[in-house]
């Protein structure tokens, strides 16, 4: 149930305060790069690592010291003031909503630095009311702080009531952009019996059947995704919501590999983007939520098979109709957003030809 009747959704929760969006703008957002204000650092890195990634988050809340919380929103504050992030978006990652530094960290950072913030991550969300909540508030420190538009909320599903809750979570205000999957949290509070954060288990599988009865023969195993379910439930919210569903952390720093698996199973099920916890998942990211040059050329070559879009054609021995159409706008439309602020994929799709 939204806080909202549909007449007065769109309308200011505070006189003064800019209007809500009608419609999420679709920035490209294929790594949220985490850093700590509060580490000399990785604050040192993040003049030069704008351009680089398409979002900057300024985390407040877990991996960050309690004795540090308040050096982390003050870093995080002289940071934004000291920073033109250009192309790049800046997000922050406020502390839950029950814990005694979250007022001051929205107080100051919207009346601080609201204008360049784009984005405030809220961990632990259950249901609507969480953002309800944040949605009155920030309206009301708009309102005092001046800001001149909206600042937008994005929800970590990472919680079992948030995954029971998540369509309305998705729908509870104008301000949603999107919501990420929490795997060590979520994990944690259904009491799943998995330490990793984020990606497989290698007791969670299926076995081949025994052959001629031998239970002890060899029979190959297949791991599972523990996370299918919950990303393709978050996806179905955020695409009714007409808001963007991402991956979370991956915590395996040195598995590469096993990273770019996650990544990629995100990404062919609906994801934009995914966190990246250090400077070594950017690229991975990056690359792996930019479609490839062939699936563009696929793409493309449908889009022009098709002609006024309905209808069923054959190409490469594969029917293509109405529905597989679409898909192939999802990647074009896609590449072409990536495209306009990325040169090097500009190029890679610029250069893409298609015979006759
Ligand atoms: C995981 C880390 C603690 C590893 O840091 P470190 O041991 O320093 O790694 P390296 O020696 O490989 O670092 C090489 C250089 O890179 C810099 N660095 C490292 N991480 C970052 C970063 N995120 N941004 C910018 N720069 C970074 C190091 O300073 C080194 O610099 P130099 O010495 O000058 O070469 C660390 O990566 C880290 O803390 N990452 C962030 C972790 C984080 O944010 N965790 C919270 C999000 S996940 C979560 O909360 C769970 C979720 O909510 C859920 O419930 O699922
Ligand atoms: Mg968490």
């Amino acid at each position: 149930m939204s806080h909202k009747s549909p007449k007065d959704f769109f309308a200011p929760l505070a006189v003064g305060a800019p209007a809500p969006l009608r419609e999420i703008p679709a920035r490209p957002s294929r790594a949220i790069h985490f850093f700590d204000p509060s580490n000399p650092k990785m604050a040192a890195k993040v003049p030069a690592m704008v351009g680089t990634v398409d979002v900057l988050l300024g985390n407040l809340e877990d991996a960050v010291k309690a004795d540090n919380k308040i050096a982390a929103r003050e870093g995080l504050v002289e940071i934004a003031k000291s920073t033109d992030f250009g192309p790049t978006q800046l997000w922050t990652r406020i502390n839950s909503l029950d814990s005694p530094w979250v007022l001051d960290d929205l107080i100051t950072l919207v009346t601080e630095i609201g204008d360049k913030l784009d984005v405030v991550m809220v961990p632990k969300v259950q249901g609507p009311e969480d953002i309800h909540y944040v949605d009155r508030l920030l309206a009301q420190l708009e309102a005092k702080g001046g800001v001149q538009r909206p600042i937008l909320i994005h929800a970590i599903l990472e919680t079992a009531r948030g995954v029971a809750n998540v369509e309305e979570i998705a729908l509870a205000s104008p301000r949603m952009q999107g919501i990420s999957l929490g795997p060590a949290d979520l994990a944690a509070d259904r009491k799943m019996k998995t330490t990793r954060v984020g990606g497989g288990h290698p007791g969670y599988l299926v076995r081949q059947d025994p052959v001629d009865g031998d239970i002890h023969g060899n029979r190959t195993v297949f791991q599972q995704d523990l996370w299918h379910y919950t990303i393709a439930k978050m996806v179905d919210a955020c695409a009714e919501a007409g808001i963007y569903p991402y991956y979370g952390p991956f915590g395996d720093i040195t598995d590469v590999v096993a990273a770019e698996d996650q990544f990629r199973n995100a990404f062919l099920l609906g994801c934009v983007g995914t966190w990246s916890l250090h400077p070594k998942q950017i690229e991975i990211a990056n690359r792996v939520f930019s479609p490839s040059v062939e699936d563009i050329k696929h793409a493309r070559r449908v889009v022009k098979a098709m002609g006024d879009g309905t209808g069923a054609v054959m190409l490469d021995g594969k029917m293509e109709d109405d529905a597989s159409l679409k898909q192939c706008l999802v990647l074009v439309e896609l590449a072409e957003e990536l495209a306009a602020i990325d040169p090097k994929l500009k190029e890679l799709y610029d250069a893409i030809e298609i015979e006759d």
